[in-house]
């Protein structure tokens, strides 16, 4: 009755009924988007915290004190198996949770599902490029199937000839360490040699121009330093605050060089980024113009067979295969993809496997005994001088043994995360009876830090001992126990190059070098920056053979 008067008089909406309704409209839309969302993101967090176990947290700073992102964070997760054996609930602030799982079993149902990337990967994907490492679904699922061939055994061993050009780079150096008497830091040079293998096999380009090192590298190396330490720590989220540190800073600087393309250095991946539609179109006219009869094939598991066509007196590299990529339809790479393909293969290529060749160069040089071991078996197979040819590299078998051993300890990639896509039940593996149940949306990340050194199942685990990698000892072993390049659909597509160049690297170094800690270093921290590094770098002495 009172509405309808309302309703009759003339300018019935102007008065404070208008008011009234606009108030109730913006509460039922605050209640429906903020309230109803954060109360059921808290409830969220708390059943989460409440159903998998977990050490007492700080109440406003979680877990991030007692289980820093360093060194001491890492030895303490390790620790803590003890107590927690597969998994806990790792709070970053009193409000995001996170799951960690380092235990085979958990691991395998999780990788062998398909869930998105966790919410950290957006963070990264100015660094990583849009390509692989970061998409999801259909566009992940079309574009793995259509860089398989890039890896192939055909195409790799092609590679082996640029391992082989590169080593100048390093081996120059280590005989200026050497003269010198004094100990110099390898990391870096590692990094050189890395990022110039995988110039020339993505896209023919010498990366280096009299061993300057380029600005690019830089940038690199300070977004992968801060994001993971700015991720683990709740104080650095505000960017007021974040930039004025000087790991801000830092970042900024490197920021401002990405923008601004003043890391862009000539004739490598960056006028890529710049100008990649001549670059691509080039090329596609130097593949036209091209021999047919040029032309490199190969046959996958799954029977596919590719071929592709060759640039004159030119190996193959990453780029004339993306650009002559098809899917099921024919249809093949847009621009874009390709760029973004470009940029994930240098990101996710060059710091992870300079960092491996640093740990490896640590490990040989704290083990003399299996130092000379591989040099004896480098020597013996490769000859003392000369080229190491690609049929070398499968009979390197205490190389290999030892490669194996330094990712155990150091998997460079330690942790990956997933946003769970539904609600999924792991059983305890220590007691049948017992199951943990995630909601659908929780964010879990794959510790292989901590799987790698599980007492379960590495006998000793901090001890240096190839030989738990031979047939005889790995046997009893879950195959998800060990995990350097992770596992199942979202494995490393890049882990036989990575472990080529390490091997053909380390063939050169063992045959003309010893490499020996300096007086006085024994132990070398963990850094873990976007991929797990040497804490300050790592100095070696260096002795001729
Ligand atoms: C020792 C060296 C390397 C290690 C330890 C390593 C490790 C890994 C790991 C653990 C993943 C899984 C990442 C995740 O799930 O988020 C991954 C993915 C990937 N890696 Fe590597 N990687 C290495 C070298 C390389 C190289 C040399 C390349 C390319 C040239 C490469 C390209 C990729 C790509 C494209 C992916 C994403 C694959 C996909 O999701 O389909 N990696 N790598």
């Amino acid at each position: 009755m009172a509405v309808n008067s309302v309703l009759l008089q003339p300018g019935w909406m102007s008065g404070t009924l208008l008011s009234d309704v606009i108030v109730a409209f913006i509460l039922v839309v605050v209640v429906k988007s903020v309230v109803v969302p954060t109360v059921n993101f808290f409830n969220a967090q708390r059943k989460l915290w409440k159903t998998v176990p977990s050490p007492t947290p700080h109440w406003l700073l979680g877990h991030v004190l007692q289980l820093p992102h360093n060194d001491a964070g890492y030895r303490k997760r390790v620790e803590m198996i003890r107590d927690f054996p597969f998994m806990f609930c790792y709070q970053i602030s009193w409000f995001v949770n996170q799951v960690f799982l380092y235990h085979p079993e958990p691991i395998k149902k999780l990788l062998t599902t398909q869930n998105p990337k966790g919410p950290g990967y957006e963070n990264v994907k100015h660094l990583l490029g849009n390509g692989l490492i970061t998409s999801s679904g259909k566009k992940w699922h079309r574009h793995r199937h259509m860089l398989t061939p890039v890896f192939y055994f055909e195409v790799l061993k092609t590679y082996v000839k640029t391992f082989n050009e590169s080593i100048p780079l390093l081996t120059d150096w280590l005989e200026k360490v050497a003269e010198s008497g004094e100990s110099g830091d390898i990391c870096k040079q590692l990094a050189i040699l890395s990022y110039s293998n995988l110039s020339q096999c993505v896209m023919s380009q010498p990366a280096y121009k009299d061993g300057t090192p380029m600005p690019y590298a830089k940038a690199i190396e300070s977004f992968s330093q801060t994001s993971m330490k700015r991720l683990y720590n709740p104080l650095m989220w505000s960017d007021k605050v974040f930039f004025r540190t000087k790991m801000g800073k830092r970042w900024k600087e490197a920021r401002r060089r990405q923008r601004e393309k003043i890391w862009v250095i000539p004739d490598t991946l960056h006028p890529m980024t710049q100008r990649s539609s001549s670059i691509i179109r080039d090329r596609k006219q130097v593949l036209a113009r091209s021999d047919k009869n040029e032309r490199v094939s190969c046959a996958t598991e799954d029977g596919t067979f590719f071929s592709f066509q060759r640039r004159k007196n030119k190996s193959l590299d990453f780029l004339d295969m993306l650009i002559q990529a098809k899917d099921e339809k024919g249809q093949g790479l847009g621009e874009q993809d390709i760029v973004d393909e470009v940029t994930t293969m240098f990101s996710a290529g060059q710091e992870t496997t300079a960092n491996a060749m640093s740990w490896f160069s640590y490990l040989l040089a704290k083990n003399q005994d299996w130092q000379e071991k591989c040099r004896a078996e480098v020597t013996e197979v490769c000859g003392s001088d000369g080229e190491i040819l690609w049929e070398d590299i499968p009979k390197l078998k205490i190389l290999s043994l030892c490669v194996k051993e330094t990712l155990r300890l150091y998997p460079v990639a330690s942790i990956v995360g997933r946003t769970l896509t539904s609600d999924m039940t792991f059983k305890n593996p220590y007691n049948s009876t017992q199951t943990v149940t995630l909601d659908k949306g929780t964010a879990v990340v794959i510790n292989f830090h901590t799987l790698h050194r599980h007492p379960d199942f590495w006998e000793d685990p901090e001890a240096f001992d190839p030989e738990r990698f031979t047939a005889e000892r790995s046997k009893d072993r879950p195959p998800f126990a060990y995990l350097p390049f992770s596992g199942s659909y979202r494995n490393c597509i890049g882990q036989n190059f990575a472990l080529n160049q390490i091997k053909v690297t380390f063939c050169h170094i063992l045959r003309r070098f010893r490499l020996r800690l300096p007086p006085g270093v024994k132990n070398i921290a963990m850094d873990p920056a976007l991929t797990l590094q040497p804490h300050n770098g790592l100095p070696v002495k260096v002795e001729k053979i």
